[in-house]
């Protein structure tokens, strides 16, 4: 009788423990309106019923009444001291996309043991609680997509070659090898740890700066335990029009508002593609939920509805198979390569 009450009372210790040692974590610079995009996150996670925290890691240079509002909506806010590429070479980074190599810092909350990592652009419309639970060891992302101007600079866009439909342009052999599978760094599963992100700090300083950042240094240093998650879990919005094959919208989980003139708070529709009709229903659902007091943190403390509604309680185990089944993870169920 004893061992089964002290196995009860271990097991029940430790699942407490894991839950709170997941978070959700973004990232905030400056004092624009991107302040904007982490009050929709907090909100879009409070109504998708998330268990976990939401921290925010901001800059220095983020005002003071930008980190109440945050504070305000129940985030945890932790200031974080810039990272710089190293310097005469930050003219290689797109200047806009510089700022970004400051999120290594969140390899250094070790107080988690996983984190989900979110762009304050991104919205999270169902729960997403279940990633937490995939095997340690990892680096999970959703694949990009290489078909927009953004990506003119690369050999991949001169050819017409993107990962999405490989076979639609197939890789030319004289560029040299294949590239790796490449992931948009606005979304990603990882496990802060001092010793990488120690590691990372010091080959960031040995790297030279790319255009996109911190999310090619991520890719390249990540990419031997890097394994693609469904696309739902990062709509990159470009794949609407892209590649709409791949995309069932109705299943999408969590909305990146990265194309051009799709922050939803920028939103004029008259840019590219900007009028499409599942444009305008996606930056509308942002909307809703940004508006919506009664999920503002002061109108929910004190109410205990932090347990996911069942039908949100959704298993890994029918997408791990599919995935398995088309080749993309094999290693899930092997031991962690770390
Ligand atoms: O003035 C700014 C600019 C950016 N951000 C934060 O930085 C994130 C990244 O910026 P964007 O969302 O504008 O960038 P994209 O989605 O277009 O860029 C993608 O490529 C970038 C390359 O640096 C990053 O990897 C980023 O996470 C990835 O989604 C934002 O969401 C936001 O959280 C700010 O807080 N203030
Ligand atoms: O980081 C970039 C950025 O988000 C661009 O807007 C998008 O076109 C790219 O695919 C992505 O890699
Ligand atoms: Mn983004």
């Amino acid at each position: 009788m004893a061992p089964d009450i002290i196995t009860t009372t271990t097991t029940t210790l430790t699942k407490r423990a894991s839950i709170s040692s997941c978070a959700y974590v973004t990232f905030l610079a400056g004092d624009g309106d991107y302040v904007k995009g982490v009050v929709g996150l907090a909100k879009g996670l409070r109504k998708a019923k998330s268990k976990y925290p939401l921290v925010v890691a901001i800059l220095p240079d983020v005002p003071e009444e930008h980190r109440k509002i945050l504070v305000d909506q129940g985030c945890t806010v932790r200031e974080i001291e810039p990272v710089y590429p190293p310097q005469n070479q930050t003219q290689f980074a797109m200047a806009y996309y510089v700022i970004n190599y400051s999120k290594l810092r969140i390899w250094e909350f070790v107080e988690y043991s996983k984190m989900i990592y979110l762009d304050g652009d991104i919205q999270v419309f169902e729960n997403i609680d279940h990633l937490f639970d995939m095997q340690d060891g990892y680096f999970y992302a959703v694949m990009d997509c290489f078909c927009e101007k953004t990506w003119s600079h690369t050999p991949q866009y001169k050819i017409g070659y993107c990962q999405q439909c490989p076979n639609k342009v197939q890789w030319h052999q004289q560029l040299g090898p294949k590239p790796p599978l490449y992931f948009n760094a606005g979304m990603f599963v990882y496990e802060p740890s001092l010793s990488v992100y120690v590691d990372l700090l010091e080959t960031l300083k040995v790297s030279s700066p790319t255009p996109f950042a911190e999310q090619d240094f991520l890719n390249m240093y990540f990419r031997e335990i890097y394994r693609p998650i469904p696309p739902i879990y990062n709509l990159v919005l470009a794949m609407l029009w892209r590649h709409p094959d791949n995309i069932q919208l109705d299943k999408v989980k969590v909305v990146h508002y990265c194309a051009a003139g799709s922050k939803p708070w920028r939103y004029t529709g008259k840019e590219e593609n900007m009028e499409r009709e599942d444009i305008k229903m996606v930056v509308k659902k942002w909307w809703d939920i940004y508006k919506d007091e009664t999920l503002d943190y002061k109108n929910v403390v004190g109410h205990d509805a932090v347990e996911p509604a069942e039908s949100d309680q959704v298993s890994l185990q029918p997408f791990l198979a599919a995935l398995s089944e088309a080749g993309v993870v094999h290693h899930i169920s092997a031991p962690s390569a770390a």
